[in-house]
């Protein structure tokens, strides 16, 4: 017997679904070069109508060669454990402010991944100089302030400041990369893209100053990609 027989069987579904899809985009994290050892995580929202949301999170300090959906933590939205073998992420508090304060949000992603570090550690947002900026973040990638790990400051910090942009990744000054989306592939794709831009204009910048785009142009780039690309 555990909490979630508690939940109705389609609930119960849903916890099953996310921990196979949490599992399985764990493994994208070291597939896209984003982490070291276990410096990351991924985590979705699983609703629960008429109740309190969950989400689902990997087990903190598993390497990712050994998670499996069975091995996935369950967590009400104020991070207590619901169900699960060990401890969830150290970031889970982080990631349960974010599912409390953003109704919209499905999914929640956390790394180190080099490039967009380094411009955490300069606390500097990146600016919108590629055409797959204006697409992916609709103008800069934001810096989120300083704040210690081991209660509300990190999620509080990525609410406040996403709350005011269209990106979908922020920069944790001195920290790294947390990125939001409608679910967890979603969160995943703007981690895999935020090291894509932080490395691409970190080599332009060595070759000189990038040019920036038009405020008119990203806003046009951004309405196509987000409302017109791929939907043929
Ligand atoms: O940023 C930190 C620690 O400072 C964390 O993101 C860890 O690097 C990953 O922790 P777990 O998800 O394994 O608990």
């Amino acid at each position: 017997m555990t909490a979630l027989d508690n939940l109705p069987p389609e609930v119960r579904d849903d916890v099953a679904r996310a921990r196979e899809k949490v599992a399985r985009l764990h493994a994208e994290l070291p597939r896209w070069g984003l982490v070291v050892w276990t410096a990351g995580n991924v985590s979705e929202r699983v609703r629960v109508p008429g109740g309190e949301d969950l989400l689902v999170i990997k087990p903190s300090g598993v390497t990712y060669d050994e998670l499996t959906p069975e091995s996935m933590v369950v967590c009400d939205l104020d991070a207590n454990l619901v169900d699960g073998d060990r401890g969830p992420s150290s970031d889970t508090a982080a990631h349960a402010y974010v599912y409390r304060h953003m109704p919209e949000i499905g999914g929640v992603v956390h790394t180190h991944s080099t490039y967009a570090t380094a411009w955490a550690a300069r606390g500097e947002e990146i600016p919108c100089v590629l055409t797959m900026m204006a697409d992916e973040f609709g103008g800069p990638v934001p810096i989120g302030p300083f704040a210690l790990i081991g209660d509300d400051s990190i999620g509080r910090g990525i609410v406040e400041t996403l709350s005011d942009s269209r990106s979908p990744a922020v920069l944790m000054r001195n920290h790294g990369p947390f990125t939001i989306g409608r679910d967890a592939t979603a969160a995943v794709k703007a981690a895999v893209m935020v090291e894509e831009v932080a490395r691409t204009i970190h080599i332009s910048r060595q070759l000189g100053e990038p040019v920036p785009i038009a405020a008119e142009h990203i806003d046009s780039l951004y309405a196509r990609y987000q409302n017109v690309y791929g939907q043929h």
